[in-house]
């Protein structure tokens, strides 16, 4: 379980996350959405261990991981990956297992059950500049699995992905979780989060201030809930007039 208590982090004057509670059971993926500039990717750095919140606390199976290491595997994987261009998929992917730690003999066979899980085997010997967005991402993905992490961290996995490989990377983030592992996502595809997450949560002036279960509402009425966070309580209205 991930639980964050009082979690705050500025900017200068500008205050992104406010004394943030939240919490996720393991096993459940879970969905951030909330406008541009809101602090989505924030909140998933500060998780991810890439950046310090000014104040607050976040436990990971009850350990204070707040300037701890976690025995906890993380991974991030973020909205624009960075790859190495001028190597090519399987190369890239070999690299960054050497970087995780992945042993030495693990690593081919780790590498290539993911280069075809992700459907790139006709592809890892280019290099990774003639690869599409989606083939990146795909990459990126796959490289924040070779670890076999506990927690998996997206930042808008899925935006400007094809319908085909957005099919492909959720049934792997599904087949993830049913690991026991967690997933938290963030996205402004609210289509994919229903379908995708167990929980959706909204983030709003630095706090998560309203959550649901994706079982029990529906995407139509999830959606009025975030537009009248937003825009108030009338805004559904105003949109359909
Ligand atoms: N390194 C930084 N230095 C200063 N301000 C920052 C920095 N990183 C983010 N911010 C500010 O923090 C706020 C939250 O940014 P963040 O990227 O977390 O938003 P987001 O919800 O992920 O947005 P989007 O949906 O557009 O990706 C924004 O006002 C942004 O300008």
């Amino acid at each position: 379980m991930i639980k964050v208590k009082n979690l705050s982090k500025r900017y200068d004057k500008n205050i992104v996350l406010d004394n943030l509670n939240f919490q996720v059971d393991t096993g459940c993926i879970y969905g951030i959405v909330g406008t541009n500039g809101v602090g989505k990717t924030t909140f998933l750095r500060i998780l991810a261990g890439l950046s310090k919140p000014d104040n607050g606390e976040i436990y990971i199976d009850n350990i204070n991981r707040v300037g701890n290491k976690s025995n906890k595997k993380i991974s991030f994987v973020p909205d624009s990956a960075s790859l190495y261009e001028y190597l090519s998929g399987e190369e890239y992917l070999l690299f960054f297992a050497s970087i995780l730690d992945v042993p030495k003999e693990l690593r081919k066979d780790k590498v290539s059950y993911l280069i075809d899980l992700f459907n790139l085997t006709s592809a890892k010997d280019e290099l990774i500049k003639t690869y599409s967005h989606g083939m990146k991402q795909k990459v990126s993905i796959a490289s924040a699995l070779l670890n076999d992490p506990d927690i998996l961290l997206l930042d808008e996995p899925l935006t400007g992905i094809d319908l085909i490989n957005s099919h492909i990377i959720r049934q792997h983030i599904k087949k993830f979780v049913k690991a026991d592992k967690t997933v938290i996502l963030t996205t402004h595809l609210l289509e994919l989060a229903h379908s995708l997450c167990d929980k959706i949560g909204i983030l709003h002036k630095g706090k998560i201030v309203e959550e649901f279960s994706t079982n029990k509402l529906s995407l139509d009425s999830i959606e009025k809930r975030i537009t009248s966070v937003y825009l108030g309580e009338n805004s559904g209205e105003m949109m359909s007039k």
